[in-house]
Formats: structure tokens, C-alpha cells, sequence
């Protein structure tokens, strides 16, 4: 059974289509990247399917015991964010507190948890450091390490790598697809990178005025994967 299941969805603002009717599931284990042009919906997806908003119409199911708060997220980093003044055990500890419920402190359980995903993150030693004054490669790491203490089922990654150099990011996709191999952690990702959607895909979710979804091989034998992954590196990301 599938963790997610999409039918006939229409993604859209103040009932406004921004997209065509699209459907997609994700199964435990998988690996799917949402691919498109600029402005064609995707972080309205992911929205969508963290139920920020509603969709303008068609069905999102959730399958396999995944509860809505077994979703983490690893949202774009505004500036702001980026300046925030807590330390890194803070802002780690802080995914879980959708399991604090009203409890206003974190237990023993939640606070080894946290020092679990900083280690697995390899933070260790860094936990008083301030937030802000890490690199974005190492802030990346902490957010994830946040999702983590949210949730090891799925994540849902807005274009992790961006801002990161080269080398920072060959390191980000490898902790990502450490996540999913080694730990069976579901990534849903955003990616403008279309090389590394291509290596570390299992699923393909192409989104825009036409959208596919399928595995990483039928969206290479597709007309629009075909031609999408042929003008990767130019304007059309
Ligand atoms: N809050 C909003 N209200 C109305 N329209 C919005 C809102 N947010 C986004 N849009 C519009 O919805 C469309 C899709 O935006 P979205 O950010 O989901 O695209 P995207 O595929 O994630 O883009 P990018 O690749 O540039 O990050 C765009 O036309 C955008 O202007």
C-alpha cells in the first residue's frame, strides 16, 4: 500500500489552477524527485501535501499508518532563517515538538533523540555553537537533523543542495541517500539538479503544463523526460 497517494490533483491559489490534473503515489522506500520549470508548482505541491493549503480540487491519501505528523520537512531557508539565534541542540531539539504535545519541555526520551540525529548528522561537539554562524552546508545538516527528530518515515525536501558549493553538495546528496538506503527513510525532494535527480531517483514526478510521474527509466524513455533531461544545464531549469 502506498504511504501517499495523489489523485486527479489540481494545485492552485484562491481557487485559481496553477497546474493540470496529476496523479503520483509514493511507497515506502522510495526516492522521488519532483522536477519542473520555474513557477510550475512545485513547492506548491509540497505545500499541498503538508496541507498548508488545500488543493483546488482531487485527493491526497495518506496509506500504510503514515499520520500527518510523520512528514518532515526541510523548507527553503529565508535569509532571516538563516540569521536565527538559537543554538544547534536548539533548533535539533525542536522537531520534536510535535510530539510534546501540550508538555512544556522536552523529555529525556526527546532530548536523546535529538543528540542521536546530531550525532547521525555528525554535529557532534557543535551543539552549543550558534546556528547562524554556521556554513549552509552545516546549517542544512542541522535542519535535517530537525526533520529527523520530527519524523524517520518520510521527508520532504525543498531543493536541499541550493546555495551549497560542489563538494558541500555531493556531501548533502549523500547523507540524503545514506537516509533512504541505509535507514529506508521516503525522500520526496525538489530538485533543479537534474544530473543528481537522474542518479539518485527511484521516481520521477515531472510537474508543469504537461506532468508525468513514473520510475526513473520510463521518464527517460518519455517525450517530456526525454526532453527536459536533454536541456538540463540551460534556462530550463
Ligand atoms: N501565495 C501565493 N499566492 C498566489 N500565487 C502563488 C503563491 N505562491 C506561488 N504562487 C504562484 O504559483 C505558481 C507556482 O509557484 P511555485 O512556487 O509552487 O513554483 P515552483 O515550481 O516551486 O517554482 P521554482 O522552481 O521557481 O521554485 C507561480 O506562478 C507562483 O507565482
Amino acid at each position: 500500500m502506498a504511504l501517499i497517494t495523489c489523485k486527479d490533483l489540481v494545485l492552485g491559489y484562491d481557487g485559481r489552477a496553477i497546474t493540470q490534473a496529476f496523479d503520483f503515489s509514493v511507497h515506502t522506500g522510495d526516492y522521488l524527485c519532483i522536477v519542473g520549470e520555474n513557477g510550475s508548482g512545485k513547492s506548491t505541491l509540497i505545500k499541498t501535501l503538508l496541507h498548508l493549503q488545500p488543493p483546488i480540487s482531487g485527493s491526497i491519501e495518506a496509506g500504510d499508518g503514515l499520520r500527518p505528523n510523520e512528514i518532515g520537512y526541510l523548507p527553503q531557508q529565508t535569509a532571516v532563517q538563516r540569521d536565527f539565534p538559537a543554538s544547534i541542540r536548539e533548533v535539533v531539539i525542536s522537531g520534536c515538538q510535535g510530539r510534546c504535545g501540550l508538555r512544556p519541555f522536552y523529555n529525556r526520551e526527546e532530548k536523546k533523540l535529538a543528540a542521536e540525529m546530531i550525532h547521525k548528522l555528525g554535529l557532534d561537539g557543535m551543539e552549543n555553537r550558534c546556528y547562524r554562524e554556521l556554513s549552509g552546508g552545516q546549517q542544512q545538516r542541522v535542519l535535517l537533523a530537525r526533520a529527523l527528530c520530527a519524523t524517520q518515515k518520510v521527508l520532504l525536501l525543498d531543493e536541499p543542495v541550493a546555495g551549497l558549493d560542489p563538494k558541500v553538495t555531493t556531501e548533502m546528496y549523500r547523507i540524503i541517500d545514506d537516509l533512504n538506503k541505509q535507514d529506508g527513510i521516503t525522500i520526496i525532494m525538489i530538485s533543479h539538479d537534474m544530473d543528481a535527480a537522474l542518479h539518485y531517483a527511484t521516481h520521477i514526478l515531472h510537474i508543469g503544463e504537461t506532468s508525468f510521474y513514473g520510475t526513473k527509466a520510463q521518464y527517460l524513455n518519455s517525450k517530456i523526460g526525454k526532453r527536459f533531461a536533454s536541456l538540463e544545464g540551460s534556462d530550463a531549469q
